[in-house]
């Protein structure tokens, strides 16, 4: 892999501290929440920037395809903020893909399990303010930005009870929220599985994540060689890090504008 980074400073993008890279040689993973939008009180009321579908699908075309969001939100819900991308999408942490266009999910998409889960965390929110339920294909997340420090210790016991009742899920800890999903999927698991093949394969994997549950593939990535970004303050594995999301879109317009 060579000819990759380019350390040219670029005065608009004064928090960065990462490197621009060549999108011709690069395989593009960018989660959603955090990374590419602003998170917001409710997973519902996140805002698309105008600019964002247009530099989505400039960067599929210099990167001939290989761009994938990595999300652990579902496919459908992607679209539904993203409805002309038309690069790959990991959903559900990895418990469901769009690739190609053909779509394929987990063998617990849409079970019973995950509906007396999701029943559970729905009957829980509803007698918490400040508790938000969302379901998922794969699994359930509980919510609790808009709580008091007091019933979010509630939501995290009551989660705990959850993942012991609900042996199908693992339970796993992100911004101010707590998700519930299949043990064997991972954001880390669906990058590799990408990198096995056409067009990813023989290109340099560069991942953007803000959260917890974007830190496997971000270590991944970098133990790999390649350009792991961390978006935002925290503790992270990433080499780099992004201030924002609007760091994050600056710099994929620069890979966009490369000769
Ligand atoms: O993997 P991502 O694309 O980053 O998705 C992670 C989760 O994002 C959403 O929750 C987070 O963002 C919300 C909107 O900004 C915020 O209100 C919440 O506190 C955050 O945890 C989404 O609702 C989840 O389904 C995603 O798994």
């Amino acid at each position: 892999m060579t000819d990759v980074f380019d350390t040219t400073d670029d005065s608009d993008t004064p928090g960065s501290t990462f490197p621009s890279a060549d999108p011709g040689v690069c395989a593009i993973f960018v989660d959603f929440d955090g990374t590419l939008v602003e998170i917001a009180d409710r997973p519902e009321a996140v805002s698309v920037s105008d600019a964002l579908p247009g530099l989505l699908s400039d960067l599929v075309d210099v990167a001939n395809g290989a761009v994938c969001i990595v999300s652990g939100r579902s496919v459908e819900v992607i679209l539904s903020f993203l409805p002309s991308f038309a690069g790959d999408i990991v959903g559900c942490h990895g418990g469901e893909t769009r690739i190609c266009g053909v779509a394929s999910e987990h063998r617990l998409s849409g079970s019973e399990e995950v509906k007396l889960l999701f029943e559970d965390c729905s009957a829980f929110a509803e007698e918490r303010p400040g508790v938000q339920a969302e379901a998922k294909p794969t699994g359930a997340v509980l919510h609790y930005r808009r709580a008091s420090e007091a019933v979010a210790q509630e939501v995290k016991d009551y989660a705990a009870e959850l993942e012991r009742r609900h042996g199908a899920f693992e339970l796993h800890p992100a911004k101010m929220a707590l998700e519930f999903r299949p043990p064997d999927v991972g954001k880390e698991k669906a990058v590799e599985r990408l990198m096995r093949a056409a067009p990813y394969a023989g290109r340099m994997p560069v991942y953007f994540g803000d959260d917890t549950t974007d830190e496997p593939a971000l270590s991944w990535v970098r133990a790999r060689g390649g350009l792991s970004v961390k978006v935002g303050t925290g503790e992270t594995g990433a080499e780099f890090r992004a201030e924002s999301p609007q760091d994050v879109t600056r710099f994929l317009k620069r890979m966009t504008q490369k000769e």
